[in-house]
């Protein structure tokens, strides 16, 4: 079976092809910033990426009819349990007109679908942004009109996660684990047996990121949109695009603000520092909502691959168990296999209701 992955991110759409389990090939296309800004929601890119993505495919001598399933980043939808979901007509109008928030994964679907229609194969998404197996206590927040919301890097925590505990020679249903992906939002989650029971809100709950504000104190930050100094979209794009470490130091790279540590950059250290204190405290509590029964403790992400980052998190949380560190991403292949699943016959495709 061949599989067509697509991974729409802010900026870039990774793409690979898959043969079974085996990656032929990956790459990631880079978008300007000017050129995404050309579009005024992020449903509007999709003919644009889709263009892109059929460049992409000749340029690897590949061709679109040869696959027999396209799998694509699945975005804010309602609430839904983890899995593969077939993507039809009305998950695309959902997708598109993004009711649940606009995020570049919500590309995923729209891309996959209408690439899919051309050949006529199917289209999956594979455990969305929006994947929620919280507990009823995890949910309440302190105000019935604000419930939490399961919003998180799911589909690279479930992948690593399953990663880990084979290595251990267990299944995923039969460990607890601590998950932390580490990337351009952060989500930090509890995975007691197969389900992720609790985990921070990746756009703006648990700790800043490098470039999100994570928690903020509410009643400063309601004083401040009511100031009469920003209008909501500037309030939303300091919470979501411009906030977190981005805010600090003025670079969303790691490897930049590192680089200023060895050169002596004391504010930049502390920000660093202050990063990985709070990734520390979020791992702390989910290690309270396992009871303290916790395998391992496990950090992801494009940041794991910084041993000032992950030494700077394993000292303060290794009290709670061993931690193990696997950087980057398995998102592609997580959803090759996704699709993979329900083609072999393994896993029945999800139908969304919305
Ligand atoms: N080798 C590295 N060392 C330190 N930080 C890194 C490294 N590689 C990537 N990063 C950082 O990881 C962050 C992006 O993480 P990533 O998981 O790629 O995010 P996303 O996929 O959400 O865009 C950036 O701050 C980047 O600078
Ligand atoms: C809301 C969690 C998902 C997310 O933030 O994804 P990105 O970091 O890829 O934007």
């Amino acid at each position: 079976m061949r599989i067509l992955v697509i991974n729409p991110g802010s900026t870039s759409t990774k793409v690979a092809a898959y043969e079974n389990e085996r990656c032929l090939w990956k790459t990631g296309i880079d978008h300007s910033s000017q050129e995404i800004k050309r579009f005024a929601r992020v449903g509007d890119q999709y003919e644009y990426r889709i263009a892109a993505v059929l460049e992409t495919l000749a340029l690897k001598d590949d061709s679109l009819d040869t696959f027999n399933a396209i799998a694509g980043r699945g975005g804010l939808l309602n609430p839904l349990i983890g899995g593969t979901y077939l993507v039809d007509d009305n998950l695309v109008h959902i997708l598109q007109n993004a009711p649940g928030g606009e995020h570049a994964s919500n590309l995923g679907g729209i891309i996959a679908y209408h690439l899919g229609q051309r050949v006529k194969v199917p289209a999956f998404i594979v455990d969305p942004v929006a994947v929620d197996e919280m507990e009823p206590l995890a949910r309440l927040s302190g105000l019935p009109e604000l419930p939490r919301l399961s919003q998180s890097h799911a589909l690279n925590m479930k992948a690593v996660a399953r990663k880990v505990a084979h290595k251990m020679g267990k299944n995923y249903q039969d460990v607890n684990l601590i998950v932390a992906h580490l990337g351009g939002g952060i989500s930090v989650a509890p995975h007691y047996k197969g389900r992720m029971i609790d985990v921070n809100n990746g756009n703006n709950e648990g700790p800043f990121s490098v470039e999100r504000c994570g928690t903020l104190p509410a009643y400063q930050l309601v004083k401040l949109c009511f100031s009469g100094k920003y209008r909501e979209g500037e309030i939303l794009t300091k919470i979501l695009k411009e906030g977190g470490m981005f805010a600090y130091l003025n670079t969303k790279d790691a490897r930049l603000v590192e680089k200023r540590i060895n050169e002596g950059d004391s504010q930049a250290k502390l920000v660093l520092e202050a990063l990985c204190y709070q990734v520390a405290k979020e791992i702390g509590a989910m290690a309270t909502v396992l009871s303290g029964n916790v395998d391992r403790i496990v950090l992801t992400g494009g940041l794991a691959y910084s041993n000032f980052i992950t030494q700077e998190i394993t000292r303060r949380v290794s009290f709670i168990a061993s931690v193990e560190v696997v950087p980057g991403e398995e998102e592609m292949e997580a959803l090759a296999l996704g699709a993979l699943r329900v083609l072999q016959g393994e896993e029945q495709a999800l139908v969304y209701q919305g």
